[in-house]
């Protein structure tokens, strides 16, 4: 059996990003650039005040107690058309742009009003509180670049850029197919020896929370011409993920049908636990991911190869890298697959993360999993290890 290792480098080699597209800007959330964006405005689009309070030349406050007559106003969107000359200064609120011939801002709890006067209570440095254009960015500043995952702040500077639009990655679109007779859907009658589908589900919303578009299928059931059809309906799509039926069972029969259709397939079976049986192979240029059908199983296989092939697919870094970690207790020694332990993971007051397997590590046990902080990673063959021992984990997004 091959390791975790080599399968993700072989499940991530034949994979290209996807084509672009240009959204306007609300829609750009958790989307990912596909072509640097460049500012068509700078920021501050003019040399603008930090302060409310008065617009000055330096010169005219170097002395203390300055006496200046107020001669007009400028505010955020309403500049002051004229041009402050000596002795004079301009009424100016924060935002505002700064009055022509004047250089600097003094605050308004450094003055005193009286009518048309105002007085410098307080000595004051020159050009301060002037926030000059530009000093942010000039047009042309290429701030966000191609691979750039938009976040709310991309958002904000991408708007400041004075960008409507943003050129994107299409989201993947990956289809789920559920396989098996004892399926049914969540919310539909649950006969004896049934059991809902957690799987569809659950993988349509990793899909959706990292970027992709779930396209599910429905449930084939056990026989080939179930399965034949519905598989046929991931055509153009960018990935199909199938859940189920990849074991050794008489009616395992994914593999099978998928090879009637001309799979050629790279891998089946692999050195990891839970989620040995994994396949991975290619139906007319679409990669088929095959997952077991177990859940625990099947959602762990998400983590370690779903995720980094939908960040290739969005022109991403695949592979985020595990974290360091303590062990919170004993653990025992490994066998040959890479094992993937559902646990709590705490951060102390000291900063570091201690993660703690749970006792139960059954690949049915959706509790666990729902409830657990990471995936605590323990390589084939490691020795027992005892709580204080350092570990690497796998944080889960929403992780509790
Ligand atoms: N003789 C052997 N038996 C098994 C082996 C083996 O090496 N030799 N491997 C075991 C391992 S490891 C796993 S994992 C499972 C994988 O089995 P399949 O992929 O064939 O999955 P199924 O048999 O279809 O289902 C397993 C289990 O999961 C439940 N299931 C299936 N789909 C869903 C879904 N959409 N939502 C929720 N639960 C689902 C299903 O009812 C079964 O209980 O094989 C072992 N056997
Ligand atoms: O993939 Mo299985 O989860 O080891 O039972």
């Amino acid at each position: 059996m091959i390791t975790v290792d080599v399968a993700l480098e072989r499940v991530l080699a034949g994979l290209a990003p996807t084509a672009t597209e240009v959204v306007a800007l609300p829609a750009a959330l958790g989307r990912v650039l596909a072509e640097d964006a460049c500012a068509r405005l700078a920021h501050p689009p003019s040399d603008v005040s930090a302060m409310d309070g008065y617009a000055v030349r330096a010169e005219d406050i170097a002395g203390p107690g300055s006496r200046l007559t107020v001669i007009g106003e400028s505010g955020a969107g309403h500049p002051f058309a004229g041009t402050i000359g000596p002795g004079q200064t301009v009424r100016i609120f924060t935002g505002a742009p700064m009055a022509k011939g004047a250089d600097s801002v003094v605050m308004q709890e450094d003055t005193a009003r009286d009518g048309d006067t105002v007085t410098i209570t307080v000595p004051q440095a020159a050009g301060r509180h002037v926030r000059p254009q530009g000093a942010d960015f000039s047009v042309g500043d290429c701030l966000l670049k191609a691979g750039t995952l938009l976040g709310p702040r991309q958002i904000g500077l991408a708007a400041a850029m004075n960008l409507p639009w943003l050129t994107v990655r299409r989201r993947p679109r990956i289809a789920i197919l559920s396989t098996g007779d004892e399926i049914v859907m969540p919310g539909d009658p649950v006969g004896t020896a049934q059991i809902v589908s957690s799987n569809g589900p659950a993988l349509a919303a990793i899909i959706a929370q990292a970027g992709g578009e779930p396209v599910q299928l429905g449930i084939a059931k056990d026989s080939r011409d179930s399965l034949s059809a519905m598989i046929k309906a991931a055509a153009g799509c960018d990935l199909l993920v199938t859940s189920g039926g990849a074991s050794v069972g008489d009616y395992d029969l994914v593999q099978d049908v998928l090879a009637e259709q001309g799979l050629e397939l790279d891998f089946w079976k692999i050195a990891i636990r839970p989620g040995k049986p994994l396949m991975y192979g290619k139906l007319k240029h679409v990669p088929v991911l095959g997952l077991p059908g177990n859940p625990v199983s099947a959602m762990v296989c998400a983590y370690v190869f779903l995720l980094p092939m939908l960040r290739a697919l969005q022109g991403l870094t695949p592979v985020v890298p595990p974290v360091a970690a303590r062990l919170g207790g004993p653990v025992k020694a490994n066998d040959g697959r890479q094992d993937y332990q559902r646990a709590r993971l705490e951060r102390r007051p000291d900063g570091s993360l201690v993660a703690t397997p749970f006792p139960r590590q059954d690949s049915a046990v959706v509790s666990g999993l729902a409830a657990a902080g990471c995936l605590l990673i323990r390589p084939p063959h490691a020795p027992e290890g005892k709580e204080g021992d350092p570990v690497l984990v796998m944080p889960l997004p929403d992780g509790g």
